[in-house]
């Protein structure tokens, strides 16, 4: 059996809109075995039980780069990354069907190659490369049409805690909602914000942190389809924590310079929304793993 664990991520951190993602320490595992069905997936809503699961259907897009049948399987999902709320459940998905039929077929693929493939399926790489590599990833597709990924190990005294709706944002409305076009003024501000950003998070100057993340390029637009976007930056704010949507949203993902602070906004963030999720998390800094038993 092969057993393949994905971190959940968390793309855009502020400034970085589509290049920037991290992998956290909260997992979803997928279980492949032969079958005598074509296909038998289980451990998911009942509308993913089919053919056209995001999980099979990388895995077949796998198979068929590799230039191999498509094996009779037995999917079965062990799922913790909440689905459409920004921490990556695609990005998962995805990054767990292609790294099982590589494992399926000896481990011909190199994550380099995963990432490739990856990106073609989810469009952008901000969350598979997290998921793939863990720890931050800067990303972005050359113009030879190549993935390009560069590592950032973020300091330890940095804490994450996932506040997590009971409500879900679509991604396409999330991207149809956004302006097709930016000023200089504005491209110029996210370039010395998202690369500020990216040393900050990387030495933990929490101060710096504050200022950089500071997004003009999505947030702005997308806290419209958040409800609860400006009561949560406030309870942040009121506890010395710095936040940004994850991903698409709904998720927002508040940054804390210690793991005192961290306690205290968890707790208050649990007490103010008792429905929610709201999770401590600390960064990945593996990315997928595979497990043969
Ligand atoms: N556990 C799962 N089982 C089956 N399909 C899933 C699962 N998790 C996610 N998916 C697939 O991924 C889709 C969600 O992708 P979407 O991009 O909307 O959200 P997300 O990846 O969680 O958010 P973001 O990209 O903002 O982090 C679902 O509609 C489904 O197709
Ligand atoms: N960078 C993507 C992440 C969601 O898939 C976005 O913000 O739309």
């Amino acid at each position: 059996m092969i057993e393949i664990k994905v971190p959940a991520t968390s793309a855009n951190i502020g400034v970085g809109f589509d290049c920037l993602g991290l992998a956290v320490s909260l997992y979803s595992t997928v279980l492949f075995e032969p079958s005598d069905k074509k296909l038998t997936i289980s451990g998911c809503p009942e509308g993913f039980q089919n053919s056209h699961n995001l999980i099979y259907q990388s895995f077949v897009a796998a198979c068929n780069f590799l230039q191999r049948p498509i094996p009779k399987i037995k999917i079965t999902i062990q799922n913790n990354i909440p689905i459409s709320r920004g921490l990556g459940s695609s990005a998962f998905c995805i990054v767990a069907g292609l790294a099982g039929a590589n494992a399926w077929f000896g481990q011909p693929l190199s994550k380099t190659q995963l990432l490739e493939l990856a990106t073609k399926v989810e469009g952008h790489p901000d969350n598979v490369a997290p998921a793939i590599f863990g720890k931050m990833m800067a990303s972005f597709i050359d113009d030879d049409h190549n993935v390009q990924t560069v590592p950032f190990e973020l300091a330890n005294n940095l804490h994450f805690i996932a506040i997590i709706p009971n409500y879900t944002v679509n991604t396409d409305q999330a991207r149809k909602i956004l302006p097709q076009e930016m000023t200089y003024q504005t491209a110029t501000y996210q370039m010395g914000h998202a690369i500020a950003l990216s040393k900050a998070l990387e030495i933990g100057d929490f101060s710096l942190i504050k200022t950089a993340i500071v997004d003009k390029m999505h947030e702005p637009y997308r806290s419209q389809l958040i409800p609860d976007y400006h009561r949560v930056k406030q309870i942040c704010e009121n506890n010395a924590a710095v936040m940004y949507i994850s991903g698409s949203g709904s998720t927002m993902m508040a940054i804390t310079s210690d793991e005192l602070i961290s306690q205290k906004s968890f707790k208050e963030l649990k007490k103010d929304f008792p429905q929610w999720e709201v999770l401590q998390l600390e960064i990945d800094t593996t990315g997928v793993t595979c497990a043969i038993n």
